[in-house]
C-alpha cells in the first residue's frame, strides 16, 4: 500500500498540463460498443484505473481494445459478436459500467449488467436509467444482484428525468441511437462530458441534437460505425489544480483548462479574490494572500460541480470569515470533512449545510481517502498544513488523476508518494531528508 507525504509551506508555481477527461472517457469508450463496423480512434485518452477497468469491461464483452498509453490512444473494435453480460468483478469496482447497458440494449436487444450499488458518497441508484429504458419497450429483471433488460428493438418514447442524471442521460442517449423512431429526453444532465459523448455519437452516425441543453432528441439509425474522437480535457482536475493555487498563493498556468467548462468554480473563487488570466490554451490562476470566505451550493451543471465540492471547502477552511457549503447533489459527501477535523479544521455538518470557519491553521496528520475527490482534497490541505500530512488509501486518488503528486512536485509542492513499507523501514530523519532536494 502507498501513501502519499506532503510537507505543507510552499506556493505553487510554473505550468500543469490536464489529461483528458475522466467522465468524458468512459462513456465514450462504453458507446464504442455501437458500432457494428470498423474500429474507434480515441485520443487523449487519459491513464487512470478507471480507465483500465473499462477496458476491461469491454474485453470481457469482446471488444478488442488496444490502450496505447505513449500516446495516449484507445483503438477499439466492437465488430465481432459482442457478449451482454457484464459481470459483478468489473461493476463493483466502478460504477460508472453500468453505461454499457444502453449500448448493448441498442445493439443486441440484450443486456445483463451486475448492480453497482452505493459508494462512500451516496446510495446511487439506477432507477431513472431503467425507467427510460422501459419507455423504450424494454422488459426489466433484477435477480441475483443482477439487472437484465431485453428488447426485441427498442422504440423512441418521450421520456422526463425527474432529476438531471449524467449516468441516466448518457445511457438512454446512447439505447435511442439505434431505436426505432424519435426519442425525446427532457430535464437532461448538461455537463460538457455530456456535449462530448453526443459528438462522439454523431460521429459515428447518429441523429442527436440538444445535447448541452434541457433536450436532447434522438433520432434512430439502423447502423453506427466507428470513428475518431479527441476527449475533452479534464475540467475536474483543471479545478482542482485552481484551488491548490488559490490556497497556496500560488501563481500556475493550466494547460488545456476550457474556462467555458468551469465557470461556476471561477466565478466562485473570483468572489474569494483568486485572479484569473485566459488565452486560448489555457488559464493562468494567482492566488491571493488572504482568500475571502464564501457560500457554495452544488448542482447539476451549470451550477457548482460536486466533483468540486470536497476541494472547495479547503479552500473555505482557510480562508478569512465564516463559509457554509451545502451538497445537493449526493447525500453523503462530507466525509473528507471528518479526517480534517484531526488536521485541526473546524466546521458544524447541519443536514445538508456545513458550516466552516476559516482562518484555520491546518496541521499535518494521517488521514484517509474516502472517495476520488476526498483524497485530492486531503492532499491539498496538506499543501497548506503545518508539518507533514499522510494520505492513504490511494486507490481513490488513482480512478481520477494522473500522476498527481508528480504534477505537484512540478509546481514546486513538497510531496512524496511511498511505499507505507518503505515508510516504516525509513527513520523520521531519513523521510525529511526525501523533502530536501
Ligand atoms: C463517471 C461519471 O461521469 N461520474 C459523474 C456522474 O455520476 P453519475 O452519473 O452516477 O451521477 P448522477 O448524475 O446520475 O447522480 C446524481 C444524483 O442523482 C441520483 N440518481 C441518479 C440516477 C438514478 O437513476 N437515480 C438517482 O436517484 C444519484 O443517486 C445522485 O444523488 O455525475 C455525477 C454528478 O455530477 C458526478 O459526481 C460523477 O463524477
Ligand atoms: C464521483 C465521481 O466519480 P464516479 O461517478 O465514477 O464515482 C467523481 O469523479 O468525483
Amino acid at each position: 500500500m502507498e501513501k502519499i507525504i506532503v510537507r505543507g509551506g510552499n506556493r505553487l508555481e510554473g505550468t500543469v498540463k490536464v489529461e483528458g477527461a475522466k467522465n468524458a472517457v468512459l462513456p465514450i469508450l462504453a458507446a464504442t460498443l455501437l458500432a457494428s463496423e470498423g474500429q474507434s480512434v480515441l485520443t487523449n485518452v487519459p491513464i487512470l484505473s478507471d480507465v483500465f477497468t473499462m477496458d476491461n469491461v469491454l474485453k470481457h464483452l469482446n471488444v478488442a481494445i488496444d490502450f496505447n498509453e505513449e500516446e495516449n490512444t484507445v483503438t477499439a473494435d466492437a465488430s465481432g459478436d459482442i457478449n451482454f453480460e457484464a459481470p459483478f468483478t468489473y461493476v463493483s469496482k466502478m460504477r460508472a459500467s453500468i453505461v454499457v447497458m444502453g449500448p448493448l440494449l441498442a445493439r443486441l436487444g440484450h443486456a445483463k449488467i451486475a448492480l453497482p450499488g452505493g459508494c462512500a458518497i451516496g446510495t446511487r441508484p439506477i432507477d431513472l436509467h431503467l425507467k427510460g429504458f422501459e419507455a423504450m419497450g424494454a422488459e426489466i429483471k433484477i435477480e441475483n444482484g443482477f439487472v437484465e433488460a431485453k428488447a426485441d428493438k427498442l422504440i423512441g418514447a418521450r421520456i422526463y428525468l425527474d432529476f438531471p442524471s449524467v449516468g441516466a442521460t448518457q445511457n438512454i442517449m446512447m439505447g435511442a441511437t439505434l431505436a426505432e423512431g424519435t426519442t425525446t429526453i427532457e430535464n437532461v444532465a448538461r455537463e460538457p462530458e455530456i456535449v462530448d459523448l453526443a459528438n462522439f455519437l454523431n460521429r459515428m452516425g447518429a441523429k442527436v441534437v440538444g445535447a448541452g441543453t434541457e433536450t436532447i432528441r434522438i433520432e434512430g439509425v439502423p447502423s453506427l460505425k466507428g470513428t475518431d474522437h479527441s476527449i475533452i480535457p479534464d475540467r475536474i482536475e483543471a479545478g482542482t489544480f485552481m484551488i491548490a493555487a488559490a490556497v497556496t498563493n500560488g501563481n500556475i498556468y493550466i494547460e488545456d483548462a476550457i474556462a467555458d467548462h468551469n465557470k461556476p468554480l471561477i466565478s466562485k473563487l473570483k468572489e474569494m479574490h483568486v485572479a484569473f488570466q485566459e488565452d486560448e490554451n489555457g488559464i493562468r490562476v494567482i492566488g491571493p494572500k488572504y482568500l475571502k470566505a464564501t457560500d457554495v451550493k452544488t448542482m447539476p451543471h451549470p451550477g457548482f460541480p460536486t466533483d468540486m465540492q470536497s476541494q472547495m471547502t479547503i479552500a473555505q477552511l482557510v480562508s478569512q470569515g465564516t463559509s457554509t457549503m451545502t451538497e445537493t447533489v449526493f447525500e453523503n459527501r462530507f466525509m473528507h470533512l471528518e479526517e480534517l477535523r484531526r488536521m485541526n479544521a473546524d466546521f458544524k455538518i447541519e443536514g445538508q449545510t456545513v458550516l466552516l470557519h476559516g482562518n484555520t491553521e491546518l496541521q499535518g496528520a494521517e488521514v484517509a481517502a474516502s472517495d476520488l475527490r476526498a483524497a485530492a482534497a486531503l492532499i491539498i490541505a496538506g499543501l497548506v498544513s503545518e508539518g507533514y500530512t499522510r494520505v492513504t488509501n490511494l486507490k481513490h486518488l488513482d480512478r481520477g488523476y494522473y500522476e498527481f503528486d508528480k504534477k505537484l512536485q512540478a509546481l514546486g509542492a513538497d510531496v512524496e508518494r511511498i511505499d507505507e513499507t518503505e515508510e516504516q523501514r525509513l527513520a523520521a530523519t531519513e523521510i525529511e531528508a526525501l523533502f530536501v532536494k
